[in-house]
């Protein structure tokens, strides 16, 4: 079975839209999960645009299943995790100013950074994932950081599935296959959507969790969350 992360950065867009609590965050990460979710990712930015330091903080004491932070490991963000002390921690090389993540790690280049933040999280207690490219040298780049887990960046493959090609989910296997052999465990995340998570799970051997946010939310709009979430979870079976 591959775990449901459901990344709830768009309920904060929203919310912040207007500048009051509607939605309430904390009340609809409790309710996703009381639909079925086994996990509430976030991914706080620096100008806090969506998802604020306070939310990161607060949602500590309302998650019961596994609470997953992203974000660049710059230190404003470590001290936000190692003060929060999540399950897990996904570390992504964000650009300040990104509209969203567009880039895996290098982690051959970044592997003595990578391995310095990877032990300050573990010492602490938190399970490590590092957001990469299925690129089988990123892949062996990783195991030399000492990560727990790499987050497979799926935006390639869902916009070729998007296109009718199907072969995009070849690196992905591929690189699934070297993860498996090193005993790296495999994430993955970015623009997967119910038309394209089946597929993506089906050829991924050994994916133990998805995070999805930007289509689900979408998806929600005409077809309500806790459908939604169910969907799914019947797809990740
Ligand atoms: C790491 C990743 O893949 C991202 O999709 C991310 O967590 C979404 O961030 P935004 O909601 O800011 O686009
Ligand atoms: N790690 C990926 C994530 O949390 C959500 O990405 P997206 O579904 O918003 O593209």
């Amino acid at each position: 079975m591959t775990k449901l992360s459901v990344n709830i950065n768009k309920i904060a867009t929203l919310r912040n839209s207007r500048g009051g609590n509607v939605p309430d965050l904390l009340k609809m990460a409790k309710d996703i999960e009381d639909f079925g979710a086994q996990g509430i990712t976030i991914h706080p930015r620096p100008d806090e645009r969506h998802i604020r330091y306070q939310d990161a903080r607060d949602l500590k004491g309302i998650v019961r299943t596994e609470y997953n932070i992203e974000g660049n490991p710059v230190e404003k963000f470590m001290e936000l995790v190692l003060e929060v002390k999540p399950t897990q921690v996904t570390l992504v090389p964000d650009a300040e100013n990104a509209i969203t993540s567009n880039a895996g790690w290098d982690t051959v280049k970044h592997k003595d950074f990578l391995r310095e933040v990877i032990t300050e999280f573990k010492r602490n207690g938190i399970r490590t994932s590092i957001f990469t490219d299925p690129d089988t040298k990123m892949i062996e780049g990783a195991v030399a950081t000492g990560t727990d887990r790499v987050e497979l960046y799926t935006e390639a493959y869902a916009s070729a599935y998007e296109k009718g090609d199907k072969s995009g989910i070849t690196p992905y296997t591929e690189a699934a296959k070297v993860a498996n052999s090193l005993g790296l465990g495999i994430n993955a995340g970015h623009d997967l959507s119910l038309d394209n998570v089946r597929f993506f799970k089906e050829n991924i051997p050994g994916l133990l969790e998805v995070s999805i946010g930007h289509a689900l939310i979408a998806e929600s709009l005409y077809l309500g969350i806790e459908n939604v979430v169910n969907m799914y979870l019947n797809k990740l079976k």
